[in-house]
C-alpha cells in the first residue's frame, strides 16, 4: 500500500495558549529525503511529531491515502535520545516484531540481520543500556527499520555524536533511502542537510517558511530569513 502523499491542511499544535506549530499547509510526496531545518525552538521536533501523528492537533487536518491508524503501522520514528530497553541488542531490535506477532525465532533472525547491517553484528548479546551514543543510535535505526516502514521520521539523530558515528549513521540512512524508505528528518548540521536532502523544509516560528528542492534551496534561498540562517546569522 502506498501511504503518500501526506497532506496537512491548516494543521496546528497549540499548548498553553501558544502556537508551537502551524498553521501548516504541506503536501509530501512519496519519494526522496526531506530535511527539516530551522533555528532552535522553531518547532522542528513538534512538526515531525505532528506529521507522525503522536501529538494532539488543535486545528486543521492531516491525511494519508489510508486511515491514520493504518498509516501508523507503516511509519517509524527515531528520537534524538532513543530509549533502550534493559535487554540485549538483539532483543531490543526483535521487540517491535514480537509486538506485531512475529514468532521468536524469525524475529531474532531478522534482528540479527539488521544488527549486522547497522554494524552491531558483533555485539548482539550486549546489554543495550551499556552502548555508546553512536551504538544506541544505530540500534534505534535497526529497531525502526526492521519493521520495514514506508516512512521513517528522525529527530536530530546525530545531535550528540562524533564525526565517525555521524558518518556511519548517514551511510545507513543513505542505504535506507536508496532502497525506498521515505526519510523525513530534522538536523542542525547543514553539511548533513546538504548531503542527505532531496527536499528542504525550512521552519521558522512554527511555520513552514520555505519548502522545495534541496538544490534550489541551498543554491539560492528565496527569503531573507533562510539566507541569513544559511549564513549562520541569528534568525528569529
Ligand atoms: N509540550 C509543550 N508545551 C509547551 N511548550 C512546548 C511544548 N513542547 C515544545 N514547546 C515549545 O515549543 C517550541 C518549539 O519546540 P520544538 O522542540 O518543536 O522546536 P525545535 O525546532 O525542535 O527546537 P530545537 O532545535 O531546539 O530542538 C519551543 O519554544 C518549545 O519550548
Amino acid at each position: 500500500m502506498q501511504l503518500f502523499p501526506l497532506t496537512a491542511r491548516g494543521a496546528m499544535v497549540r499548548r498553553r495558549g501558544k502556537v508551537l506549530v502551524g498553521p501548516v499547509d504541506l503536501t509530501l510526496e512519496g519519494q526522496g529525503t526531506s530535511i527539516v531545518i530551522g533555528p532552535n525552538g522553531a518547532g522542528k521536533t513538534t512538526l515531525l511529531k505532528m506529521l507522525h501523528g503522536i501529538v494532539r492537533m488543535n486545528g486543521g487536518s492531516l491525511g494519508w491515502t489510508c486511515p491514520l491508524d493504518e498509516a501508523q503501522k507503516h511509519q517509524a520514528f527515531v528520537f534524538q535520545t532513543p530509549v533502550m530497553m534493559r535487554r540485549t541488542v538483539i532483543e531490543n531490535i526483535a521487540y517491535p516484531l514480537r509486538l506485531t506477532g512475529t514468532g521468536r525465532k524469525e524475529a531474532r533472525a531478522l534482528a540479527a540481520e539488521w544488527a549486522a547491517r547497522v554494524g552491531l553484528g558483533a555485539i548482539l548479546e550486549r546489554q543495550a543500556t551499556m552502548l555508546s551514543g553512536g551504538e544506541r543510535q544505530k540500534l534505534a535505526l535497526a529497531r525502526a527499520l526492521v519493521r520495514e516502514p514506508q516512512v521513517l521520521f528522525l529527530d536530530e539523530p546525530c545531535a550528540a555524536l562524533d564525526g565517525r558515528a555521524t558518518r556511519e549513521i548517514e551511510e545507513i540512512l543513505a542505504r535506507a533511502a536508496a532502497s525506498g524508505t521515505r526519510l523525513i528528518m530534522s538536523t542542525h548540521n547543514m553539511g548533513q542537510a546538504r548531503r542527505l536532502a532531496d527536499e528542504v523544509i525550512f521552519v521558522l516560528g512554527g511555520r513552514i517558511h520555505e519548502f522545495g528542492p534541496a538544490n534550489d534551496f541551498f543554491a539560492g534561498p528565496e527569503t531573507a530569513q533562510a539566507r541569513a540562517f544559511l549564513n549562520g546569522d541569528i534568525v528569529e
